[in-house]
């Protein structure tokens, strides 16, 4: 039920997407889940903060997420716990901590991501933290959909892991992906 009221307020919001899209895996499917479509709506958001922050019992020095999608939610939810919000970026395809953005030893960290399907970014966050000597305490994302997170990037945080909205949705290599002969090319709507 929870599910479906969490699920519901992505599709009035026009976040949940049906096509053929390429996703940043290099997967195609059939279902964009478009977080700025949520998160460009304080309303919306402040919603969302609420319920992803009940699950959280930790406290953090910091919060981070990876740009583009992590922009709004890191500085959203730093902003309930009243830290600082940062934000990686990649610069020539390497996740880094830019623009003067410092993460302290020992800093306790809660690593934020709008949508994870393989796992991929958050562990790259993950590993700009580490590397810089913080703790990554807790991971909180809003939408997953992965399949199983044993099965992710992100199997050894697996207990650390928070997701708000669970979705089972297809992903396809393109070599065998149905939606290519009827639609032809996806659409790619992320930045990679
Ligand atoms: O779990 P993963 O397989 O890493 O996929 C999820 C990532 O893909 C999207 O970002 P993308 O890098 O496409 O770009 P954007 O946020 O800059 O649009 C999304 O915002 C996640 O960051
Ligand atoms: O895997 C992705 O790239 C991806 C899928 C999705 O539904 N939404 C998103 O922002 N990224």
């Amino acid at each position: 039920m929870y599910q479906q009221k969490i699920y519901n307020l992505f599709k009035e919001a026009g976040a949940i997407m049906e096509g053929h899209y390429l996703y940043t895996s290099g997967k195609h499917g059939s279902h964009y889940i478009q977080c700025a479509q949520v998160l460009k709506s304080p309303y919306y958001t402040e919603i969302l903060v609420k319920e992803l922050t009940k699950k959280l019992t930790g406290e953090y020095d910091l919060v981070i997420g990876p740009a583009v999608g992590g922009i709004t939610l890191s500085y959203e939810i730093a902003k309930h716990y009243n830290v600082f919000g940062l934000f990686t970026e990649r610069e020539d395809g390497v996740m880094k901590l830019r623009r003067g953005f410092e993460i302290p030893k020992g800093a306790k960290v809660l690593v934020v991501e709008d949508v994870v399907t393989t796992g991929g970014s958050v562990k790259e966050v993950i590993d700009v933290v580490e590397d810089a000597g913080g703790e990554v305490k807790d991971i909180a994302v809003l939408v997953d959909r992965c399949k199983d997170i044993k099965k992710s990037k992100l199997s050894d945080y697996k207990d650390k892991y928070h997701a708000l909205l669970k979705l089972d949705l297809e992903a396809y290599e393109p070599d065998d992906c149905p939606l290519c002969e009827k639609y032809g090319r996806p659409i790619k709507p992320g930045s990679r």
